[in-house]
């Protein structure tokens, strides 16, 4: 029977992008609705800190190692907002299109030389929940936030992430050219390097 690895995330898109590029390997990664695995809360002030939150939780409730993403958006002309808080920037009640629209009108009087703009990814695998020693990998994406959205592939903030090495928006991409330059692809990379030593 192959191995089994939880994915601990809620979010669809994040799931489809990371078991597209596990799919290679001789494990069984299931995302944790399977397990129904509930929302746990990220209080964690890093990157680090809410990933490991995340694969913790997951593992604690399945037995089996997990994988986490935390990840957000740093706007330069923000001082690196919405960072941490991407995902609830808007409020308690965010959704993809609110986030954006906040955003947007915060970025309104910023010239177009200023809009520089990083996604961030952080994974963690936890062997399991007492693991004293996940693994954490990170990756970075740069470009610049546009002054309004294209495009419909991918999630958050995806239509309003300029990409200047391929002249769309993210969300312009297909999932497989996003996986091949964003900040997960990257971070998950690194991570596969090791995760192929230990399980093969
Ligand atoms: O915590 P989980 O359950 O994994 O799901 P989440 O959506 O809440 O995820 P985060 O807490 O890591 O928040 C990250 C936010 O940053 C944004 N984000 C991260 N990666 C992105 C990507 O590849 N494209 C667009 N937006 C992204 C997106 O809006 C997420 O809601
Ligand atoms: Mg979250």
């Amino acid at each position: 029977m192959s191995k089994k690895i939880v994915l601990a995330t809620g979010n669809k898109g994040k799931v489809k992008e990371l078991a597209a590029m596990l799919s290679g390997l001789s494990i069984e990664v299931l995302p944790q609705s399977d397990f129904s695995v509930t929302e746990v809360a990220e209080t964690g002030s890093t990157f680090i800190e809410n990933a490991i939150i995340k694969a913790r939780h997951a593992s604690e409730h399945t037995g089996l190692p997990a994988i986490a993403d935390d990840s957000g958006l740093a706007v330069d002309a923000l001082g690196g907002a919405p960072g941490v808080y991407s995902a609830r920037y808007s409020g308690d009640n965010a959704t993809d299109q609110s986030n954006i629209t906040k955003l947007l009108g915060l970025m309104a009087d910023v010239p177009n030389d200023k809009r520089q703009a990083k996604f961030l990814c952080v994974l963690v695998y936890m062997r399991h929940a007492d693991d004293p020693s996940p693994i954490i990998c990170q990756g970075e994406w740069c470009g610049e936030i546009m002054t309004e959205p294209q495009g419909d592939n991918g999630f958050g903030y995806d239509p309003i992430f300029w990409v200047n090495q391929q002249n769309s928006s993210s969300a312009q991409l297909s999932s497989q050219q996003k996986n091949a330059l964003s900040h997960r692809g990257k971070a998950l990379k690194l991570l596969l390097a090791q995760l192929q030593n230990q399980i093969g």
